[in-house]
């Protein structure tokens, strides 16, 4: 689980200004006609990547030879002049060919990068089901991470002590409380982590398909739990490859190509547009593709 915003988060930075290929200019309301609760202004992400000593070494004497400028790091915009709203109510489906920018759209939306330039508004609790474990301190016990992990989400201690017996039944993880996190095996951080982020009941749901939670029994466990959550949320916005799960849980569907927004409307459209252009057989054809969640660990 990651780092949220508990209450009200917003970004705006950018004397940079986005890159070309824009996806269209802010919006101050959602599809739904209300106040967006999620609101992105052309939002764009640049991502640097530093290249190794020995690659530089060896590019350094290429672009010597080929007499073209030396650089250690090369710049990739994985989002571009993104605009959306999203209000209370509504359950958005991002979906997309690989590397297209949805988990990294879902990433900026947990707060957990910053946009390069554009702006960024988030109202409400968010629980962003994307890296498990992300907030945890090692060196604590699983306890501690527990009240740890609900101050991350808004909670303070006293509310998550209210809580805290029904995360231990559902983790399975009761005897072991009192151990520190380094001596949990990865299967073990994820059940509790996830336990931590579906007991409460957040306002934004973020949600990754590609989350890992645990072995095959408690993958069914928390394939429940995800849905019992979803109902819960007020917003629910769901990252997947599963047109099904697309068509089942959302509402809305953000069509991302390129790191910027090549279609928004009603998911059943959405997803005919993209499943006619990339040739998947969409719901109705009979994709027996089961909900998001979990792959075992
Ligand atoms: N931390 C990072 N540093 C550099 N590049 C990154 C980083 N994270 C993602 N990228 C790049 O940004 C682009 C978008 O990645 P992202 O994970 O958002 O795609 P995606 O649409 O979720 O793909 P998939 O469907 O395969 O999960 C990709 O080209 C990826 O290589």
């Amino acid at each position: 689980m990651s780092p949220s915003s508990a209450t009200k988060t917003s970004w705006s930075s950018g004397s940079e200004p986005g890159p070309a290929g824009s996806s269209g200019r802010a919006e101050s309301s959602d599809r739904a006609g209300g106040a967006s609760v999620i609101e992105l202004s052309g939002v764009s992400l640049r991502f640097t990547t530093y290249h190794d000593k020995y690659y530089s070494l060896k590019r350094a004497c290429i672009d010597l030879f080929l007499r073209r400028e030396t650089s250690n790091h090369s710049a990739f915009w994985a989002l571009r002049d993104v605009s959306l709203g999203i209000a209370r109510g509504e359950r958005v489906g991002i979906l997309g060919p690989n590397g297209a920018g949805k988990s990294t759209l879902l990433r900026v939306m947990a707060g957990i990068y910053p946009p390069t330039s554009g702006r960024l508004r988030v109202e409400g609790r968010v629980a962003p089901l994307i890296e498990l474990g992300a907030g945890f301190n090692y060196e604590l016990s699983g306890e501690d991470n527990v009240y740890l992990n609900g101050a991350l989400l808004g909670f303070d201690r006293r509310e998550m002590r209210a809580r805290i017996d029904r995360i231990w039944e559902f983790s399975g993880l009761r005897q072991f409380a009192g151990l520190p996190l380094k001596y949990y095996s990865s299967g073990m951080l994820s059940r509790l982590s996830f336990a931590v982020a579906t007991e409460v009941a957040p306002d934004i749901l973020l949600l990754d398909e590609t989350l890992s939670v645990g072995d095959a029994s408690f993958k069914a466990k928390a394939h429940e739990r995800i849905m019992s959550v979803i109902e819960r949320s007020s917003v629910v916005i769901l990252v997947s490859h599963d047109m099904t799960s697309l068509s089942k849980i959302c509402t809305r569907g953000v069509w991302i190509d390129h790191g910027t927004i090549r279609r928004d409307g009603p998911i059943d459209e959405v997803i005919q547009a993209y499943t006619e252009e990339v040739g998947h057989s969409s719901p109705a054809a009979g994709s027996n593709h089961e909900i998001p969640t979990a792959d075992a660990a």
